[in-house]
């Protein structure tokens, strides 16, 4: 099959070949794609094993699909382009590592990440859902997203998906933000301040490790991390939600789409009122709370209560400790978005919060052992065992894999991608 390469701007070469990677297994689906753990054929620029994240053209009934599986691939190009001021991948935020556009399928490669995701490793440790991260695990992982938020804003765009089921682990046990479909480019205008990115070293780069200790200023209790092997849990599905977008002639300022998971959505975005880069630091203050309580703030017995509470309540605490966690989450949540922490002064603003006083930020991707750490796969060696053993019988092809599904269901129904996406 014909293989093109899509137009993007990179500085390398990142056609991928289908006919020279194999699929391990399905890592996992959503409503975008499907996401699988790929070998690549050895001698090439690839790593040995990543993830390759497909979307399938023929499945998906509604334009906008399509439209955002580029946009996701387009924005990866923009990460991974190497600015000369920021010349190394960001530590927190997928690389591209290759894309491949068929008539059928649209596919790129960004980096594997053995450690799940912190949904998963949040219900693996506690499965009744009633504790949830120390302090310390909590801000060491806000703190990485705070730095991965940091550079989508500088680069004007807004995430407007974050939630623990889109934060990945690298088998270091550091963060990486996955899934931009939801994301969105906010023009000049619309921008709350935020700081340009810090010259981050790339994770690639060998380098002294640091520990945790000396990247944060840890309190006795906090000292208290356990080492946790991490279950393979799929995250629980929590719905997305994506209605009309309400139109306004300010569009171009704002984004005025109804997206997000429900217990995620910023009052701004459930009032229809527009939105900017505040939906993320709404977001932030609901992950903070369910890292730290093991549930989001606002959950009701539906949406609609949900949505009453996303308006109405304040965030209520067990225990009613006031403690520096606490107080960033009340001003993270502040439901009107311009007195929201961030609003003004952008990641900075946040930074400065006393809760990550002692964040050394520039050190953050040097902490040699982050909380947790995902168990030592041997996958990498396996596939190296497989493939001296029989190259042929290695994995499979995603091409196959996909007109398998099609085979067994000649005439798609609508997917959970094109209902949920419904009107982008
Ligand atoms: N780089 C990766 N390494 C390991 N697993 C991954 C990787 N990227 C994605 N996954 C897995 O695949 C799942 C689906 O990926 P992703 O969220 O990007 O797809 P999506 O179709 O955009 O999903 P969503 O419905 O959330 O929009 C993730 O929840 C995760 O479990």
């Amino acid at each position: 099959m014909m293989c093109r390469p899509i137009k993007i701007q990179m500085e390398d070469d990142v056609a991928l070949d289908l006919d020279r990677i194999r699929a391990v297994r399905v890592l996992g689906r959503g409503a975008l794609g499907t996401v699988f753990l790929v070998t690549a054929a050895t001698g090439g620029r690839l790593p040995p094993l990543f993830a390759l994240k497909v979307f399938d053209k023929r499945s998906a009934t509604k334009p906008h699909a399509l439209r955002r599986a580029r946009w996701e691939l387009s924005l990866l190009s923009r990460l991974s382009a190497a600015p000369r001021d920021h010349p190394h991948p960001h530590p927190f935020l997928p690389s591209l590592l290759g894309c491949v556009e068929t008539p059928d399928l649209l596919a790129w490669a960004i980096p594997f990440c053995s450690g799940g995701d912190l949904h998963a490793l949040r219900r693996s440790l506690s499965p009744s859902d009633e504790e949830a991260f120390s302090p310390a695990a909590t801000r060491f992982y806000l703190s990485e997203i705070v730095v991965g938020l940091t550079h989508l804003h500088s680069i004007r765009v807004a995430y407007r998906d974050l939630k623990p089921e889109n934060i990945l682990l690298r088998s270091s046990g550091h963060i990486m933000l996955a899934d931009f479909d939801l994301s969105r480019h906010l023009p000049p205008r619309s921008i709350t301040a935020s700081s340009p990115p810090p010259p981050l070293p790339s994770d690639n780069i060998r380098r002294p490790l640091r520990k945790l200790t000396r990247v944060f200023s840890l309190g006795a209790a906090d000292n208290q991390i356990k080492q946790a092997r991490l279950a393979r849990v799929s995250p629980a599905g929590r719905r997305r939600t994506s209605s009309s977008s309400i139109s306004h002639s300010d569009a171009e300022e704002r984004s005025f789409s109804f997206v997000g998971t429900e217990e995620y959505v910023a009052p701004e975005v459930v009032r229809g009122e527009g939105h900017g880069f505040a939906v993320d630091w709404w977001a932030l203050g609901i992950l903070a709370y369910e890292l730290a309580y093991g549930r989001t703030p606002f959950r009701g017995r539906n949406r609609k209560e949900t949505f009453r509470n996303v308006l109405t309540r304040p965030p209520l605490f067990p225990g009613r400790r006031r403690t520096d966690l606490t107080d960033l989450i009340e001003r993270l949540l502040v439901k009107d978005p311009e007195r929201r922490l961030g609003f003004t002064g952008g990641a900075e603003e946040v930074k400065g919060h006393p809760f990550f006083h002692g964040v050394k930020w520039e050190l953050l991707p040097e902490v040699a052992r982050p909380p947790f750490m995902a168990p030592v796969i041997d996958e990498e060696e396996e596939v190296e065992q497989e493939r001296s053993n029989n190259e042929r019988a290695m994995g499979f092809d995603v091409r196959d894999y996909f007109k398998g599904l099609r085979q067994r269901e000649p005439t798609v129904p609508p997917s959970r991608s094109s209902e949920s996406l419904e009107d982008f």
